[in-house]
């Protein structure tokens, strides 16, 4: 498991880097950025908050439009922002913005062609984490955020891996994808006709499933484009309900879909986070 390092910014007092590697769960070349905060150069290690994109980005948005990093620095946290797909030639994608190349789901899928690559579940829940553990000063210690489609893949990965993360949080998250457009189109494709096995990636039956109690915190702008087609963060209230889970969920007045929106809060999310990191 060697990694390649392409860029490498000092900001805050701490490190913004990228790196490409071959990835055996996608089999493919990925790239990932870290941003290190200054506590390592103390030889301390860090605990990380793993990151995960919407729909149309690379690990790159994150980390150029959120300016997490300040706060990252002041509480000695690392954030890792992995891509959203398997990318590059010879690599199953489609036309629209929403499926393929740049919308991987965070899901194993199961059918032709996508199956060779389109692992981005394995990849985020194992691959990754160890290969971060392995090369880089931090501890085991892991929480997970992530935005829109990444939203989605962070409160599905935290409810069905609950003893991987110490707290979860997302902003403007596809809660119930397997009744909104885009998650009906992207599950079709990668897992078939057969809706049981959608559900298996679903936030809103997984939290009913879920016996442990993650810490979660969500964020959700009033005037998001997405919110009544897409969005419905109505079911995940009404799954919290059901099942008693602790979920922090703020409607916030007059924010869009945008990182401008994620820029305002990304604060109070890495405070949620490192709460937890003890
Ligand atoms: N391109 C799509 C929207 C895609 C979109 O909003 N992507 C969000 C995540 S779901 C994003 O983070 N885009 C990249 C960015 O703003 O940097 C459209 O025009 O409808």
């Amino acid at each position: 498991m060697s990694l390649n390092n392409i860029s490498s910014n000092k900001i805050f007092g701490g490190w913004n880097k990228q790196y490409t590697h071959t990835s055996t769960s996608l089999n493919c070349e990925m790239r990932f950025a870290i941003y290190l905060p200054p506590q390592i150069a103390q030889g301390k290690k860090v605990p990380v908050l793993y990151w995960l994109s919407g729909l149309t980005c690379t690990d790159e948005n994150f980390m150029h439009k959120a300016g997490a990093q300040r706060i990252a620095a002041e509480l000695g946290m690392a954030i890792v922002a992995p891509d959203t797909s398997p990318r590059g030639e010879g690599i199953a994608d489609d036309e629209g913005y929403d499926f393929g190349q740049g919308a991987g789901f965070y899901v194993n899928a199961t059918q032709a062609p996508w199956n060779r690559h389109y692992h981005m579940y394995d990849y985020v829940v194992n691959e990754l984490p160890e290969l971060i553990e392995t090369h880089f000063p931090v501890t085991q210690q892991r929480a997970i955020s992530g935005h829109s489609m990444g939203g989605h893949g962070a409160l599905t990965i935290a409810l069905k891996n609950s003893k991987n993360f110490s707290s979860v949080s997302a902003f403007s998250p596809i809660v119930n994808p397997i009744n909104c457009p885009w998650g009906q189109k992207a599950f079709t494709g990668y897992l078939g006709k057969d809706k049981e096995t959608w559900q298996e990636y679903d936030a809103t039956v997984l939290m009913q499933k879920s016996g442990a109690k993650l810490p979660m915190l969500v964020d959700q702008g009033s005037e998001d484009n997405f919110l009544v087609e897409q969005l419905k963060p109505e079911a995940l209230v009404e799954a919290a309900k059901t099942v008693n889970y602790p979920l922090e969920i703020r409607m916030q007045p007059g924010f869009d879909h945008s990182y401008f929106f994620i820029a305002s809060f990304i604060e109070d999310h890495l405070r949620f986070h490192a709460k937890y990191f003890i």
